[in-house]
């Protein structure tokens, strides 16, 4: 099994090559070749001293990796536990080590009759996962490796995934104390143009956002979908994140924010979310502000992950979406996104 992420930099001097693979990106920057890599090369230098400075906040690194190999054993215990057979997990992150080439050669030596790719992103995105499967595909070519490969496409309405967002979030409410409340979903935004194209994301983040309200039952406040960390100058999804900080100031409410498109901690949550969004709450008066963390390795999420695995294994190889294809995201696109990759 392959599990997918975005990556971090593992040093301040990483900072700026890993913003040259993220900006290099065709699901990024959607320029031709030779024009993205000069384009990446630009951004990049520009971009990489404001990186640097939020990376310094949380010790100069990113904690992805670490985490995701955390995610990584606590799965395939969670695997091996089920009687689903024996499971080796490795990870693949996209812009920075281990990358696709790195792991399709330990892949490769470890010789498995089957290989399963899962995202760490339970709503599609060409940008994420889309990114992530092509990219598997063309290093998977470069070491040989010729072996059935089932990919998931997205999870966002998985059972133990919802379960392990709603029981984070009772706990928070309950410690925000008294006084009214609103929960911000907050899900990494995109540019407009990118959903426009079809990206079923913020659909699919939506409907992860809708299962966890319901799933929270009676305590549930009222709440909003909104999207962080925006960058470029393109016009991004919205509202934004800081835009309903500033309306439950104007409004006297309390603010409980939930990560709702990442599942583990990193600079977006542990620097835009715990630092910068928190200050911006202070400073626009908001009587309260909790942050929910990421599910990272708690129990129903890894026995979900663990039940979407078994539910592709055997199955005829190819892209596999355990959400049923065409159910998941009717008013988007009539396919499952992952097998258009
Ligand atoms: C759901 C997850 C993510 C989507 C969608 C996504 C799209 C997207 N991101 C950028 C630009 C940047 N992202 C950066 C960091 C970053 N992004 C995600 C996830 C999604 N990105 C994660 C998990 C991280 C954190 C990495 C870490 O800390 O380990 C960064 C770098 C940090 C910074 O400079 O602020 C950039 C830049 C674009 C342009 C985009 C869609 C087009
Ligand atoms: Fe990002
Ligand atoms: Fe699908």
């Amino acid at each position: 099994m392959v599990l997918f992420n975005l990556g971090g930099p593992d040093s301040p001097e990483a900072v700026k090559p890993f913003l040259y693979n993220l900006f290099n990106d065709p699901a990024i920057i959607s320029v031709p070749w030779p024009v993205r890599p000069l384009l990446a090369r630009l951004i990049s230098s520009r971009r990489a001293p404001v990186a640097r400075e939020i990376y310094a906040e949380i010790g100069g690194r990113s904690p992805l990796v670490p985490l995701t190999e955390e995610q990584a054993e606590t799965l395939a215990a969670a695997i091996g536990e089920s009687g689903e057979g024996e499971a080796k997990v490795f990870i693949a992150m996209r812009y920075w080590h281990p990358m696709a080439d790195e792991t399709a050669r330990f892949v490769k030596a470890y010789g498995p009759d089957e290989i399963v790719l899962l995202p760490l992103y339970p709503q599609f995105s060409t940008t994420t996962t889309g990114s992530s499967v092509k990219d598997w595909k063309r290093a998977a070519q470069v070491a040989g490796l010729d072996v059935p490969t089932r990919t998931v496409c997205c999870y966002p309405l998985e059972e133990g995934w919802i379960a392990a967002q709603a029981d984070l979030l009772r706990q928070a409410i309950r410690k925000s104390g008294e006084g009214p409340v609103r929960v911000l979903f907050s899900a990494h935004g995109l540019p407009k143009k990118v959903i426009a194209s079809g990206d079923p994301y913020q659909w699919q983040v939506e409907q992860t956002s809708a299962a966890v309200a319901e799933a929270v039952g009676a305590d549930m406040p009222e709440w909003v979908v909104c999207y962080q960390s925006r960058v470029g100058p393109l016009e991004w999804i919205g509202p934004s994140t800081e835009d309903e900080i500033a309306r439950a100031g104007a409004d006297g409410v309390g603010l409980v924010v939930v990560p709702i498109a990442f599942v583990s901690e990193h600079s977006e949550t542990l620097v835009e979310l715990d630092i910068e969004y928190a200050e911006l709450a202070a400073h626009k008066g908001v009587a309260s502000y909790v942050r929910v963390p990421a599910v990272a390795t708690h129990s129903s999420f890894v026995a979900g992950l663990a039940r979407v695995v078994g539910e592709v294994r055997g199955r005829a190889a190819g892209s596999v979406c355990p959400n049923g294809g065409r159910r998941i995201c009717p008013a988007v696109h009539g396919r499952c996104p992952a097998t258009q990759v």
